[in-house]
């Protein structure tokens, strides 16, 4: 919790449509958007502003070939996931056997929810302590730099029910939201198996065991994210999603066709061409670790417009938590000493949900906060 926070909860500027909850402060767009400027909190440093971009030649890759087990065509998948991953840590994936039914029938659920009255939103919202629910602009969390975003985020683990995902809406939502998480329990079950295809094509490009990353995300215990992004009358003041790598170790990012995910490559942002029938695929710094720092986590980020609402979901593939994470012993063999010390997804998420906010020296600041006397 950043501490001047309580300072903001104590006395919440007047620009500000918000009210105190329990110690959170809500962010309601729809009030704030009456405003001719947004309130200070969401004002970002002049570095951070935007501008209009070139885009990132990330790769497309095609799954289809490898999907079906050509060899040639794995070998030409795994020769462009290790070019980007080795540079800028992004790309795009085609013909991922995700079933367009189920993206659509996502994004109308999700559009569904957050449409909603925002005092029905704040049934979900995030508790203390907690990372799952509703938020507005982390304003509970954060007292400058505030996202202009609402997210719903939720864990998502194979607990043999298959009903996490549909507890989680109805147990917090009410009986009337199953089928939004029966939608969200599907989804999930297929980002699940999409990112085990895709840490098998990791394995391939590294040239380590094919199966050596399937089996450690075997069980993993991963998080679901959904982004809404309202327009902004000043969008070149704030930011949708601050500067930052992503501390997870694999993101997959429905990006709807508004666009507006940025990536910090050789000096400059670059965006990243909207594909709603791709994927965005990136690095988080956990794989990073897990590749010896021979795969880069990289700095992204998400801005926002004057005129058209955006939404974004991204699963946050991360191992189970108490699992050792740690480069497998031919990459080490490889590429000489070891780059991070062995850690644990718990010790990693709990270092972004209570001491430090994601940004881009995450990983770096983690292991001196694990390495330090006093932790
Ligand atoms: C482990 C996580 C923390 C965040 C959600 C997942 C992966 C990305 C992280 C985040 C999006 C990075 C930017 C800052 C952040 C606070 C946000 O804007 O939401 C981060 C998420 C979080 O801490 O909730
Ligand atoms: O909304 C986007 O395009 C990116 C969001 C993101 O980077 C994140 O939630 O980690
Ligand atoms: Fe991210």
């Amino acid at each position: 919790m950043d501490s001047s926070a309580t300072t903001l909860l104590l006395s919440p500027p007047l620009s500000l449509s918000t009210h105190k909850d329990n110690g959170g402060l809500l962010f309601n767009p729809s009030s704030l958007q009456q405003q001719q400027h947004i309130p200070g909190e969401f004002i970002w440093p002049q570095g951070d502003r935007i501008h209009t971009l070139e885009e990132l030649n990330e790769p497309l890759v095609d799954l289809e070939g490898f999907l079906h087990g050509n060899e040639a065509a794995t070998m030409h998948a795994a020769k462009l996931v290790r070019d980007a991953c080795q540079g800028h840590g992004f790309f795009q994936v085609a013909n991922h056997g995700i079933d367009a039914g189920l993206i659509r029938s996502a994004r109308r659920q999700i559009d569904a929810f957050f449409k909603l009255p925002h005092t029905q939103k704040l049934r979900a919202r995030r508790r203390p302590g907690s990372m799952w629910g509703f938020a507005g602009a982390h304003a509970d969390r954060f007292s400058s730099n505030l996202p202009w975003k609402e997210t719903l985020s939720f864990g998502y683990h194979e607990n043999g029910s298959q009903r996490i995902v549909v507890d989680y809406f109805t147990s917090v939502l009410g009986e009337e939201f199953e089928q939004t998480g029966l939608v969200y329990q599907q989804y999930c079950d297929a980002m699940k198996e999409l990112s085990l295809v895709i840490m098998e094509l990791l394995a391939i490009s590294l040239g380590v065991e094919r199966l050596h990353f399937k089996k450690f995300f075997h069980d993993s215990s991963s998080i679901m994210r959904c982004n809404y992004y309202p327009p902004c009358q000043e969008p070149t003041l704030t930011l949708g999603t601050g500067p930052h790598c992503d501390p997870t170790s694999l993101t997959i990012l429905h990006q709807d066709e508004v666009g507006g995910l940025q990536v910090f490559s050789n000096n400059k942002w670059y965006s990243i061409r909207p594909r709603p029938d791709a994927f965005v695929i990136n690095i988080g710094d956990t794989f990073m670790a897990l590749s010896n720092g021979r795969y880069k986590s990289c700095l992204h980020r998400a801005v926002v417009n004057r005129h058209r609402e955006r939404i974004s979901l991204a699963f946050f593939l991360c191992p189970k938590e108490d699992k050792v994470v740690s480069p497998p012993q031919d990459l080490v063999g490889r590429d000489g000493p070891r780059k991070y010390p062995d850690f644990t997804w718990s010790s990693l998420l709990e270092f972004t949900q209570n001491h430090y906010r994601a940004d881009i020296r995450t990983l770096q600041s983690f292991t001196k906060w694990l390495l330090s006397p006093t932790t």
